[in-house]
């Protein structure tokens, strides 16, 4: 299977006014194009720098990062922000951060293609994640679990390659998280590459590798 990304020896440090902190270190990781892989591990053990190194937001202070065999860390901001609209998709932890709450549904949709200028067709995607006849609506008639189904179908609407999400299920009740854990099945079995952090368990197990860190080192890969 052909890795989409490649990590090699990667490190970020944060400069704090009481020193430098280590976010990452050392980390070296093949990710493959398709499947869910999870970032596990404690509180503080490096999960969210991880991945905005792989959401191209961090380049690497140290070590080598390749996303579809480019070398991310010798490109300017601008390459990489290009590479960014082009093939990834972001989904935050909190459900409305992830949408512009003064568009409707479909609008949204359209927004999220339109960023990536690329066209979409909105009730298809809708159809697909179970929001069918949804469109017209604000997203505050949505659950939170509708709105992250929705983040993922921004992602879709841009036509990402590889979707991140940022412990997608972690604000929301268990019947909402469910909605979420459907649409992470349905993506996998369309064959994107999802990247998610998370402590759900659930989630977890959904996830065909699953990397662990511990104090920003990568601990195990299975
Ligand atoms: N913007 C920042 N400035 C300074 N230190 C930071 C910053 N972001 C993260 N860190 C530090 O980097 C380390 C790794 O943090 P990170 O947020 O990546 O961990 P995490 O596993 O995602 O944690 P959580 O599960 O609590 O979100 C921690 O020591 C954290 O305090």
């Amino acid at each position: 299977m052909p890795e989409i990304f490649k990590l090699r020896g990667v490190g970020v440090d944060y400069r704090t006014p009481a020193g430098v902190v280590t976010g990452i270190d050392d980390v070296t990781l093949d990710i493959p194009a398709n499947g869910v892989t999870v970032l596990a591990g404690p509180s503080g053990s490096g999960k969210s720098t991880l991945l905005r190194v792989l959401g191209l937001f961090e380049p690497p202070a140290r070590g080598e990062v390749r996303f579809q065999g480019a070398d991310v860390g010798a490109m300017r901001h601008r390459a990489r922000r290009e590479l960014r609209r082009k093939h990834l998709g972001l989904i935050l932890q909190n459900p409305p951060d992830n949408l512009l709450g003064y568009l409707s549904v479909a609008d949204n949709l359209r927004a999220a293609a339109e960023s990536a200028k690329v066209t979409c067709r909105p009730d298809d995607i809708l159809a697909q994640l179970g929001l069918d006849g949804t469109g017209g609506w604000d997203i505050t008639a949505l659950s939170g679990g509708q709105q992250q189904r929705l983040a993922f179908g921004c992602a879709l609407a841009r036509q990402a390659t590889v979707i991140l999400a940022d412990e997608p299920t972690s604000q929301l009740d268990e019947a909402s998280a469910d909605l979420v854990l459907d649409t992470l099945r349905y993506l996998v079995a369309q064959d994107f590459a999802v990247l998610v952090t998370s402590h759900d368990e659930r989630l977890i197990s959904l996830g065909a590798r699953v990397a662990r860190l511990r104090n920003g080192k990568l601990e195990s890969v299975a």
